[in-house]
Formats: C-alpha cells, sequence, structure tokens
C-alpha cells in the first residue's frame, strides 16, 4: 500500500488545530458528449450502493445495454439544461457557489470550505487533499442531501473514507446528519413556495413535493429515505397550512424495471387537470440545487405533459441554490456540527 503524504506542519511544532468545510453533492458529466456521459453514468450505475444486485449479473446489463443507449439520451437531456455561458452543468455551477459563499461566512474564522463529487469531477479525493494542503487536520463533510439515503448520504461518506485510507496522517472527520425537517430549511422552502406563488398569475391550487425516487425494495430493507421525505412534507405542510390534498408527495425519476417508490410523479401530474387542477407547483425539496432531475425532468418533460392534459398554469419553484437563504442554512448546518471545534 502506498501512502499519500501531505506536507503539511513540520512534525515537532504544535500548531494550531485546522478546521475544513467539504461539500459533497451527486455529481455530473463534464459535457454532453456520448463518452462524457457514458463514464460518468458508468461510474454512478456501478455503485453497489445505488446499485445493489450482484455486479456479475448487473455489469454485462451495464455496460451492454444501458451504457449503449441511455448516454446519448441523457446527454441531448443535459444539453437542454447545460449552462453555456460556464460550459458545465447547473450543479456544478451551484455547488461551486455555494461553497465560495460558505467560504466568504467562514473567512473570519479561517475555516476553508472545498466541494467535490461523488461521481466525476472535481472528485472528493481532490477536495479533501485541497483541505489537508491548507493544513486541516479537522474535517467537516457535509453531503448535500436533506433526506438520507443509503445510495446518496451513505456513498459520499464512504468516498471519503476511501479517499483517508490512503493517508498515512488522516484528519479527524465529522459528517453533517439528515436534516429533513430542520427549521430553517423548511422555513427556506416554505419561503422558495411563497414567493413563485406571489410571482405567479394566479394561486397555486396544488403544490407537488416531488422528491427523487428509490427502489422500494432498499425502503422495505431498512433505508430510511422515505420516512424522512414525509418529515419534510409533514412540516411542510404545517408551515403553510396545506394539507395531503393541496400538498401532495410524489417520487419521480424512476430507473429501470422494479417498483420505486409511489406515487410517480409524472403520471401523478398528468392526470391533474381531469380532477379540475389546472394550476399547480411542483417543488423539490431532495435537491439542495436544481439539476437534470428537477430543470430538464420537471420543468420540460411533467410540464409538458401537464399542459397536454389540459394543465393551465405550472410554476417549478427553483431549488435553494445559491440563494442567501440557502447559504444561511449551510453556515447554519455548519456551525451546528462545528460545535467544539470552532
Ligand atoms: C439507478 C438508480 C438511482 C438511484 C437509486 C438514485 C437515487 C438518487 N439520486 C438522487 C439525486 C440525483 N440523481 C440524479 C441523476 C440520476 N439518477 C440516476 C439514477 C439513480 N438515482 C441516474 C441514472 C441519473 C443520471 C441522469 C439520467 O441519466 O437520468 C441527479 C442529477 C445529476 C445532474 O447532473 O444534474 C441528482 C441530483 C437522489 C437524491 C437519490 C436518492 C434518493
Ligand atoms: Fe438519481
Ligand atoms: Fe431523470
Amino acid at each position: 500500500m502506498v501512502f499519500h503524504h501531505i506536507p503539511t506542519q513540520p512534525q515537532h511544532a504544535q500548531a494550531a488545530p485546522r478546521v475544513g468545510i467539504l461539500l459533497v453533492n451527486l455529481g455530473t458529466p463534464d459535457d454532453t458528449g456520448y463518452r462524457a456521459v457514458r463514464r460518468y453514468l458508468s461510474e454512478f450505475l456501478s455503485d453497489r450502493r445505488v446499485i445493489e444486485g450482484p455486479p456479475a449479473l448487473w455489469q454485462p446489463i451495464l455496460q451492454g445495454v444501458v451504457l449503449t443507449t441511455r448516454p446519448r439520451r441523457s446527454g441531448k437531456a443535459y444539453a437542454r439544461i447545460w449552462n453555456t455561458h460556464k460550459d458545465e452543468s447547473p450543479l456544478r455551477t451551484y455547488t461551486r457557489h455555494q461553497a465560495e459563499a460558505l467560504s466568504e461566512r467562514f473567512a473570519a474564522q479561517n475555516v476553508p470550505v472545498a466541494w467535490g463529487m461523488r461521481y466525476g469531477t472535481p472528485t472528493i479525493a481532490q477536495a479533501l487533499h485541497e483541505l489537508l494542503e491548507k493544513g486541516c487536520d479537522r474535517v467537516l463533510c457535509m453531503p448535500l442531501y436533506p433526506q438520507y439515503s443509503a445510495t446518496t448520504t451513505a456513498t459520499a461518506n464512504d468516498q471519503l473514507f476511501r479517499a483517508l485510507m490512503r493517508l498515512r496522517n488522516q484528519p479527524a472527520i465529522r459528517t453533517l446528519p439528515s436534516f429533513p425537517d430542520n427549521p430553517a430549511f423548511i422555513k427556506a422552502i416554505a419561503d422558495s413556495i411563497r414567493l413563485a406563488e406571489a410571482e405567479a398569475d394566479i394561486p397555486f391550487q396544488m403544490v407537488v413535493a416531488s422528491f427523487h425516487g428509490l427502489p422500494e425494495e432498499y425502503v422495505r430493507k431498512g433505508d430510511s429515505y422515505r420516512a424522512e421525505c414525509e418529515r419534510t412534507v409533514v412540516a411542510l405542510r404545517k408551515e403553510l397550512g396545506r394539507d395531503e390534498t393541496t400538498l401532495p408527495m410524489t417520487f419521480q425519476s424512476r430507473f429501470g424495471p422494479t417498483k420505486w417508490l409511489e406515487p410517480y410523479t409524472a403520471p401523478f401530474i398528468a392526470g391533474l387537470p381531469e380532477k379540475g387542477i389546472t394550476s399547480i407547483a411542483v417543488v423539490t425539496p431532495c435537491f439542495m440545487a436544481d439539476c437534470l432531475e428537477t430543470l430538464d425532468e420537471i420543468g420540460n418533460e411533467v410540464r409538458e405533459e401537464f399542459i397536454q392534459a389540459g394543465g393551465q398554469e405550472f410554476t417549478l419553484v427553483p431549488c435553494l441554490n445559491d440563494t442567501p437563504a440557502s447559504i444561511d442554512l449551510l453556515e447554519a448546518l455548519a456551525h451546528q456540527e462545528l460545535a467544539g471545534w470552532l
């Protein structure tokens, strides 16, 4: 085993501890072409926390079938939402902005903030090394997922610990727990809905809270994701004075033939106009930043289906992204987790 040695403080010096923050999100392809999207999807869909079945069965299907067709289709979808100004995906733009803004909030305390992606670049290992080179010996890892899932939160932390396995001198680590009904989080989401409604032509008859889906089997085996999504929705209903009928919970982005969490967002929303519901908003409180799943799947595909079914007003409520409310939330979460370290 070869261990990385990052030259930091001289070994004999008793330097003051230095804290760093590492923001982690899912990741995204480097460009919208077949090869880049294939590389990204291959890394993503080879993660055994994401696809739990035996690799001997899954890898031939993934490499031989899924990765011959899907990269082209997904690449076209990414092209529709691409940040052409920066030539990168919105998820990357927002994650970087979040890190930069959070770093300003912690500048006075001399706490650097780095950001990495679970799949694709910049990698979590690169982000960790950036902090180590700045002399950090204590790192707070913040997976940017409000609701826990083994397929997101746990694999982000796994990847950090894989990078730590290669270090001779490891920093101390804390990881941010999920925050599904944190009052500041709920208030920020509720405010984003209120703002969208104030800007819309007519009031929303319904606000659909759409969460990224998960195979039902993972939840049956104990993944707490569904229960945490429910905690978010229950708190949001309370904050906004809505109920199950005016603020329902749905699940999007189903992948593959197995049963995923229900109800599925797209058919649910396409069925609303025939029930007389023609003015809706969709909010996606499982994402801290707008991405393919919000901007294209909801903002383009689901919107079109709703309008074709007779819907009239469709508002996609933006994710918290790099708004002041979002950075306030990240700052508060970090401060809470850094108790005793700062
Ligand atoms: C195949 C299984 C998948 C599981 C399980 C899964 C869980 C999951 N994902 C997110 C957040 C995001 N997913 C995104 C894209 C995306 N997700 C899957 C598959 C699973 N996700 C795929 C194949 C893709 C790629 C795009 C595509 O080809 O459709 C994204 C967007 C990334 C971007 O670049 O914009 C996010 C964010 C959560 C929160 C979650 C579990 C609850
Ligand atoms: Fe996903
Ligand atoms: Fe999708």
